[in-house]
């Protein structure tokens, strides 16, 4: 078949198991509401998450843990708002997490929270994996939340439940939850170089791994079809990576993968409409692009010819993969 499936994958230590008493947060109204009082909370406003710079001037997504009803309160605002916090996870230290997006006096909660709301974009290139990771997450349920207030079938407003893991219409009895749009993203290798693209959006000279939406089809059927209609290749294998939800342009969630063609087919029909370039990078080529930090920007703001994205995004994971391969 199309699929090599990888068959150790190794996973971080996990405390999914002690963890799990939090999940029952989700359908348990009440003990939501008082997990709020004192859990943490990430806060956001308009879709902009809030970035404080630490001690040692490291970029954070801070937590905060002074009771957002006091906040609010100093800003002579509705403390109730507190409650369209959505809960995101819990912590590694086992506390639940929640976020709650503000549209009122930025200033104002920008001196009393510390720190400042910052465009998602420019947050993801100053904040660390985790940190990041946690920002796209807590904008994804927000937005989510935002734009689900109708049922899609009777147009009736839908009702959330505490922790917002779903909306209900009263009406038609639908649930709604969350959702992600699945991407399928792959590495393609001719053996000895790799395949990169950049989008005319892109930062000038980011080359990136191919991906593309999901149509309802499977993740084979959506490579095969997007790697025929972009670079006019034929894949022959597919290996599963890692995968990675992302904010851009809206929350998606990408399935990384390698992908091989054959040796002897590989000639690009680049679809200029989708990709302003794509072409064959030599193991030297992408070896050097690891080397730069990023966004490799020199004193004068310039940017190279060729670099490839920031730790943050799952490509990178794939373009160090293979050059590891290489070796
Ligand atoms: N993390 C990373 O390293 C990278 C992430 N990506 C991400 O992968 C995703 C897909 O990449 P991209 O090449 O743009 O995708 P596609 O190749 O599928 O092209 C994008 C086009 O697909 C159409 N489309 C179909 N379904 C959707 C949907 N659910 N949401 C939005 N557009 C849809 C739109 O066309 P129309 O407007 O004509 O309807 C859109 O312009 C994006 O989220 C991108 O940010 C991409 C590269 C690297
Ligand atoms: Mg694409």
């Amino acid at each position: 078949s199309l699929f090599k499936p990888k068959l150790v994958t190794p996973l971080p230590f996990s405390t999914y198991v002690s963890r799990i008493y939090l999940m029952k947060l989700k359908e348990d109204d009440d003990a939501c509401r008082e997990a709020l009082r004192s859990g943490n909370l990430m806060l956001f406003h308009k879709l902009a998450p809030l970035v404080r710079r630490n001690k040692h001037g490291v970029c954070q997504s801070p937590r905060i843990t002074t009771p957002v009803e006091q906040i609010l309160e100093k800003l002579g605002q509705d403390k109730q708002l507190v409650n369209e916090a959505v809960l995101m996870s819990s912590t590694e230290s086992n506390e639940p997490q929640f976020c709650l997006d503000v549209d009122l006096q930025q200033n104002g909660m920008e001196m009393l929270c510390g720190g400042v709301f910052m465009d998602i974009r420019k947050a993801f290139l100053m904040l660390r994996t985790p940190d990041a990771s946690m920002v796209a997450k807590g904008q994804a349920l927000l937005r989510w939340h935002q734009t689900h207030g109708f049922c899609s079938a009777t147009g009736h407003p839908t009702v959330r439940n505490q922790s917002g893991s779903q909306r209900v219409c009263p009406n038609s009895g639908i649930t709604y939850y969350p959702q992600m749009a699945p991407v399928v993203m792959a590495l393609v290798s001719d053996g000895s170089r790799c395949l990169l693209a950049r989008q005319s959006t892109f930062p000038p000279g980011m080359y990136s791994a191919l991906a593309g939406f999901c149509d309802v089809e499977t993740m084979e059927e959506a490579l095969r079809r997007e790697l025929a209609e972009e670079v006019g290749l034929e894949v022959e294998t597919l290996q599963y990576s890692a995968s990675q939800h992302w904010p851009f342009p809206q929350t998606s969630f990408l399935v990384a993968c390698h992908a091989t063609i054959s040796p002897d087919k590989t000639e690009l029909s680049v679809d200029k409409a989708e990709l302003e370039d794509a072409r064959w990078f030599s193991l030297e080529e992408i070896q050097a692009a690891l080397q730069m930090k990023t966004p490799p920007l020199n004193r004068r703001s310039e940017l190279p010819g060729f670099w490839v994205p920031p730790a943050v995004a799952v490509a990178r994971r794939l373009i160090q993969e293979w050059a590891d391969q290489q070796q």
